[in-house]
């Protein structure tokens, strides 16, 4: 996979360079470049922004710069990305938005600044690649940098190789619908709080029920709307809720 990312902050994006995203970068599993947006402005303060039309506060990112970024990043007869923009207009970030995102071959990403990016960018942006306001949530963030973070890490570590040990991508929360049960390790017991027993029973019949069982109560719990959201036959007759 091809990521880049357009921001006027690309040392915000410093953090893909470690851990498993490093490792698969050094691997080629992943190629990722942080453009500093500054580049395609015109004049010698290297402008980015102005102030809103209509009023209101703050300023507001000019197109021009990223018009000039989209020609060179995207020229005509190149099979485009699809751009990706973080924002609190967006559609929520979900476990399965990053799975459709990681199917891409060529992430392009956006990351806005004060009080957002002129909307005649999006627009011309749609003329030319697929476009997703994506938001980690109902929040409002300085720009749109972390969020880049965020959805980079929800998408690279479902690429293939990326994830040391695949298994892992079965049993966490929101794959099949449900948050995932309450995990634990050594000491067998810590300050008089021991693991449940059933754990360390080797019944693996008895712990994977354990497990579905307290999912779904958790999820009961914490998230109804995901036990609304599961598909039909999800659970079964052996499912407790409570
Ligand atoms: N909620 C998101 S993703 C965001 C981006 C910029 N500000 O908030």
């Amino acid at each position: 996979m091809r990521i880049d990312v357009l921001t006027i902050f690309p040392d915000y994006l410093a953090p893909l360079s470690l851990s498993l995203i490093g490792r698969a970068r050094e691997r080629g599993l992943l190629d990722v470049s942080a453009h500093d947006l500054r580049r395609w402005t015109s004049d010698v303060h290297r402008t980015v922004d102005d102030t809103p039309y209509g009023g209101g506060p703050g300023m507001v990112m000019r197109p021009e710069p990223w018009g000039r970024a989209f020609d060179e990043l995207v020229p005509a007869g190149v099979a485009p990305p699809r751009f990706v923009v973080p924002s609190p207009a967006g559609a929520p970030l979900t476990q399965s938005l990053a799975a459709e995102l990681a199917a891409e071959p060529w992430l392009l990403f956006g990351c806005g600044r004060y009080e957002g990016i002129d909307q005649r960018v999006l627009d011309d942006a749609a003329d030319r690649m697929p476009v997703t306001e994506v938001s980690l949530g109902d929040v409002v963030l300085f720009g749109g940098e972390v969020a880049v973070l965020a959805v980079v890490e929800a998408v690279t570590r479902l690429l293939p190789g990326v994830l040391g040990n695949a298994e892992s991508l079965a049993e966490e929360s929101h794959t099949g619908g449900l948050l995932e049960a309450p995990v634990y390790t050594k000491p067998p017991v810590w300050r008089e709080r021991p693991v449940p027993d059933v754990l360390r029973s080797g019944d693996h019949g008895r712990i994977a029920r354990w497990r579905r069982d307290q999912a779904l109560v958790r999820t009961a719990r914490r998230r109804p709307d995901l036990l609304a959201a599961l598909p039909p036959g999800t659970l079964d007759a052996t499912d407790q809720l409570a």
